[in-house]
């Protein structure tokens, strides 16, 4: 059973059309890049799976059940199943809390299982930060280490499914791979969906990736194969302007 799927999903802003008729399925341990140009509606995307937004027609399931968006109960235990990291971790963190009340918020709002204090001191060192950062504000962290605080919010409630927006266009090129790196890790465990302009970072994390075009899909399947001989001319062109690009895949 996929941990996610979009099934014929349409989805407008009002009057104005943004996603045509897209079909995807998340199966777990598969991560999932989702490449597209800005504004092809890729995070419109991530918003549906995370239930934020409701689908014009066509329907998003997670585990099988049609994601019921009114229901409080169904959206609690949503959030605890597929938890967000956004692009730019100086504006996702609030400046005014402690990185130890960032972290146990979630724990208390989600009504999870387990101490607090402990959780937090067990994601704090899953994203390789110090015990301590719990006493100190977002402002004394490097903007590597507050993406690292925003993955470790994330986890505090041990989703299945991770959905991360640009996680490291916000970050120098040293700091991304060590963000990259830690997303590597997390990926073994936990099935992520990657948001990313960037082929490279697609092809490192992701053995699945969807290419979507003025929010239509347009190519989709195993990356490395998409990679090798990409069918669709937008996506042959994508690939073309990074051609001299070194590209690892998973
Ligand atoms: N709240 C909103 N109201 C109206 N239009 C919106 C809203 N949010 C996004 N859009 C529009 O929907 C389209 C898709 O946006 P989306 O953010 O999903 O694209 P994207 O591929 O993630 O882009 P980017 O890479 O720039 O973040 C864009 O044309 C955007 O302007």
């Amino acid at each position: 059973m996929s941990l996610i799927s979009l099934n014929n999903v349409d989805f407008a802003y009002r009057d104005t059309p943004i996603l045509h008729d897209v079909s995807l399925a998340l199966e777990e341990g598969e991560s999932l890049g989702i490449l597209g140009e800005s504004g092809s509606g890729k995070s419109t995307i991530l918003r549906l799976m995370l239930g934020l937004a409701r689908p014009g027609s066509g329907a998003v399931t997670a585990e099988g059940t049609p994601l019921d968006t009114r229901s409080r109960a169904r959206m609690q235990a949503h959030r605890r199943f597929v938890q967000p990291v956004f692009q730019d971790p100086y504006t996702s963190l609030d400046p005014r809390m402690k990185v130890g009340r960032i972290l146990t918020e979630p724990h208390a709002a989600l009504d999870l299982p387990g101490d607090a204090a402990a959780e937090a001191a067990r994601v704090l060192q899953a994203v390789g930060l110090p015990a301590d950062s719990i006493a100190r504000y977002p402002r004394a962290f490097s903007g590597g280490q507050r993406q690292r605080i925003a993955i470790a919010r994330a986890l505090i409630a041990r989703p299945r499914v991770l959905l991360a927006d640009e996680p490291v266009s916000a970050l120098d090129l040293a700091t991304k791979v060590r963000v990259i790196e830690l997303l590597t890790e997390l990926a073994r465990e936990i099935t992520l969906v990657l948001v990313s302009h960037d082929i490279a970072i697609v092809a490192a994390l992701c053995p699945r990736m969807i290419v979507l075009q003025q929010g239509r899909i347009v190519e989709q399947g195993a990356t490395r194969e998409i990679l090798r001989a990409p069918r669709h001319p937008y996506t042959q062109r994508l690939l073309a302007s990074l051609q001299h690009m070194p590209v690892e895949t998973p």
